[in-house]
This record gives C-alpha cells, structure tokens and sequence, in this order.
C-alpha cells in the first residue's frame, strides 16, 4: 500500500483539464525512484499496472457526490466528463433577488446543515464544505448531508479549512459574497482530552480561511460561529456584548474569544466585514450527540445513568438553550445585514463592519428542568446521579441579553425548551428506533 501513495499524491495534482495532462517532474522521479527499488522486471511492473488500474476503476465507479476538487480531477482525467464543476456552480447559483453566493463550512455539522438547507430554500447560493472528522459519530454528518442537503442541491466539498489551496481553487472558481463559517472544534469538556485539535479547528483553520478571503479580489462578509462560553466565569447576567470576556472556564472558551480577537484585527487591517454570533447551548434535531440534550436521551433510553451537574450548596446549573431555527434566524439575518467588506485585492479601502451578536433564548432552563422534560417526553424515569459539577471547562450559568440582536438582527427567539425538545424527541426515536444511539 505505502508504494501507492506517492502515485496517489501524483494523480492529486493532475490538472482538471482533458488532454493537457503534464506530470510534475518531481512526481515522475518520484515514482521512478520507487520503482526502481521496488520492481525488479518488467513481468512484475505489468502486474502493478493491472492492480493499480483495478483499484483506480474502483475508485471511479464508487458512487459519491461528497467530493474534493482534486477528486474530481480523477474523474475528469480517466472520463473525460468534468462534473464537478458543473454541479458546484450550479449549487452556487443564486436564484433569488438578493443574489448571495455563500460558502457554509461544517456543512455537515448540526447548525451547518441547517442553515445550509434554509439558505438554499430561499434562492441563496450554497457551498458547502466539510472535512467529516470523527469528533462524534460520522454516520450522523453523513445522514445530514443525504437527508438534508442533497435533496436541496447543496454541493458539499470534502476538505478541511486548513487546506488553503482547496480554499483558494474554491474562491477561484465562485464569486462568494458570504461566508458563513461554522467549521469548528466544539465542545467544552473534550478540551480536556484533546486540546490540539481546538487550537488546529478554531484558531489555525480560522486564520487560513482569514488569509484567503482577505485575498479575494472582492471580499466576501463573513458571519461566524463564536460561542456563549466566551462569557466563562462572568456573574453578570444576562451576558451582554459589552461585558468583560477575560475570564474563560475552558480551552474552547479560549480559542472562541481568540477568534474574536483574530476576527477583529482582520477587520481592522484588510477590510473584512466580519460578525460573529455568539450560541448559546443550541439543541434541536439532527443535534450533536456530544451534548448533554443528546446523551441525556441515549442514556435514559438505554436505562443507563446520567450525571447531573451542580454548583457548591446545591447550587443550580442552568443554560439558556437555544433551539436551532432560532439560531438559523439569527445567522440569515446576520447574513443578510452585514455589509460589504471594504478590501479588494488585500487593500484595504475604508473601515469595515464588525459586529459581535448574542443569540441566545434568554431564559435559562436548569439541567433538573432539562431531565424532566426528557422523562415526560420519553416517558421514561432517568437514573440520576446529582454530582458537583467538575471543573473542566463548565460554567454555572448562561443567560443571553439579545437586545443587540433585536436591534441589529430583529432576532427573536420563538421556541422554548418543551417545544423544541419534543421535536428533538420525535426526530431521535424516528432516527434511531429502537437501536443505542452511539456518539463517536
Ligand atoms: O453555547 C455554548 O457556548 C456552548 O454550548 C454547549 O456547551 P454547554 O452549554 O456546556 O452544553 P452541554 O455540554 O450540552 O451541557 C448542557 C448543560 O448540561 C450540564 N451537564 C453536562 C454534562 C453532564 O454529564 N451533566 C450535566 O449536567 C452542563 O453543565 C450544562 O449546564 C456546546 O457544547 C458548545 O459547543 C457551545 O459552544
């Protein structure tokens, strides 16, 4: 397997155009490096071709429409039929007055999905990209992308933010006026465990994305995913845009609020007009199994245990959560009114739009509240177990001030915790039946 790989890597960079093909002269001595050492006579290197012509056959005829560029380059070199490019200008197609072209990253991720399919519904066009990695179970990221936005046209890219020349063959190709970038490590407690991969996901992949579309000869607005938690160990409430935010309880904070900072000084030096929207604890169907929402239901469906988090003295923990077609109001809305960016061509040309928005419910449920409506809507009693809540990355409280979003976005939550758990609910005993649900 390992003598394929750099014939692999080779075929990566065949140009997509038929009958133009130049092998890179590296590549070429690559494999006849490899060659040399591995194929001893002529008999042996035939049989090579044929195994390797049979894997690439099986590669071609594997049906997907998940796919990178460079994938497609494959197809278009042994068909002669370039497709991809005309399926991912199609879903980039606006058929609406307003004429957005938006590039979604974390696509396939819970509000990715989500707001990818409401874009399109209403004439946007959409891109999405998405490097499917396996925080928590991937069938789920799949299932979105099969049930939810192929049966809207929405092109999803398989590549990572990190990947800048997929990044820049992407904005070469479309004309994005939007980017809605939700690609991130999420997560508050998983920190803990791998604390590299916030740092690749929230702050490297954020800056290469920055680093692209700040190059873009016409500069796309960007509306980003920021987070709630970058509130950490605030005691004002409700949370407001302009309290402090120095103090967060855990890496996924950290990066979050890095963001912010980054995001600003992108703003400030190329022109980007950038909003970024603070989620508060966002549930709903097609959720991520890795929330407490999620796994609270699995477990109690499994009659497994579920810990209940504390504060000191019995203290109430409690979160404003916030249910996802809200969230997806909020983040078209914020599409919608962010304004040009000011930069062409790296220059800047005068100050640019920045905003930071909360979206939030604001009216904080406790976890207790949270159990008991599962158990009435599952009809099931939860094992529970009431421990203090550790200290790894949680906070007591959260609770939005969404007077900024009223105003800038005339955002307004319109789902509470029942409702939206028992659409959350029916979605789940309809995904997973009777099966355990697993997370990663
Ligand atoms: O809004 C946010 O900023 C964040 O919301 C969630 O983070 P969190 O609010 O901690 O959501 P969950 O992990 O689902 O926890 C919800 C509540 O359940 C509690 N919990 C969690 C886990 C558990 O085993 N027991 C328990 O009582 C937590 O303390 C919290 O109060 C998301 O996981 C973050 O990605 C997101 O950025």
């Amino acid at each position: 397997m390992t003598a394929l790989k750099p014939i692999l890597h080779h075929i990566d960079n065949i140009p997509s155009h038929t009958g133009k093909f130049k092998p890179e002269k590296s590549s070429v001595y690559y494999i006849h490096h490899r060659l040399r050492f591995h194929i001893s006579s002529a008999k042996c290197a035939l049989w090579w071709i044929i195994f390797l012509s049979l894997i690439l056959m099986l590669f071609f005829l594997s049906p997907t429409s998940t796919t990178t560029p460079r994938r497609r380059h494959r197809t278009t070199i042994s068909t002669g039929i370039s497709n991809w490019k005309r399926e991912i200008k199609l879903s980039a197609t606006p058929c609406s007055v307003r004429n957005h072209v938006v590039l979604v990253t974390g696509a396939v991720g819970f509000i990715g999905a989500h707001a990818s399919v409401a874009l399109k519904r209403r004439g946007d066009g959409v891109v999405g990209l998405d490097n499917f990695n396996p925080y928590y179970d991937v069938t789920l990221k799949s299932a979105r992308k099969s049930n939810l936005l192929d049966p809207e046209g929405v092109f999803v890219v398989k590549g990572d933010i990190n990947d800048g020349e997929l990044l820049r063959e992407l904005f070469d190709l479309i004309h994005f006026t939007h980017v809605l970038h939700l690609a991130a490590q999420a997560g508050v407690r998983y920190a803990m465990i791998n604390p590299n991969s916030y740092i690749k996901s929230n702050i490297d992949g954020f800056v290469n994305l920055l680093e692209v579309v700040k190059s873009a000869v016409d500069q796309p607005a960007i509306v980003w995913a920021s987070s709630s938690s970058v509130y950490g160990l605030n005691s004002k409430v409700p949370f407001s845009e302009t309290d402090q935010t120095d103090q967060p309880a855990s890496l996924y904070a950290a990066t979050k609020k890095a963001g912010e900072a980054i995001a600003h000084a992108y703003n400030h030096i190329h022109g980007l007009s950038i909003t970024g929207l603070r989620f508060f604890t966002v549930y709903g169907p097609w959720g991520r199994p890795d929330m407490a929402y999620f796994f609270f239901t699995k477990n109690m469906m499994n009659q497994k245990h579920i810990k209940i988090f504390e504060g000191a003295n019995h203290g109430t923990v409690a979160r404003d959560f916030t249910y996802i077609d809200d969230v997806v109001k909020g983040c078209l809305s914020a599409i919608d009114s962010a304004k040009k960016s000011t930069g062409n061509g790296k220059k800047k040309k005068g100050e640019a739009q920045f905003r930071i928005i909360n979206l939030g419910n604001t009216s904080p449920v406790s976890v207790h509240k949270l159990v008991r409506t599962l158990e009435k809507l599952l009809k099931v009693k939860a094992k529970k177990k009431v421990v203090l809540m550790p200290r790894n990355g949680d906070v007591p409280l959260t609770h939005a001030d969404i007077s900024l979003a009223r105003m800038e976005l005339g955002y307004e939550p319109s789902v509470d915790l029942g409702t939206g758990l028992k659409k959350f609910v029916k979605w789940y005993l309809d995904y997973y039946g009777d099966e355990k649900s697993s997370w990663r």
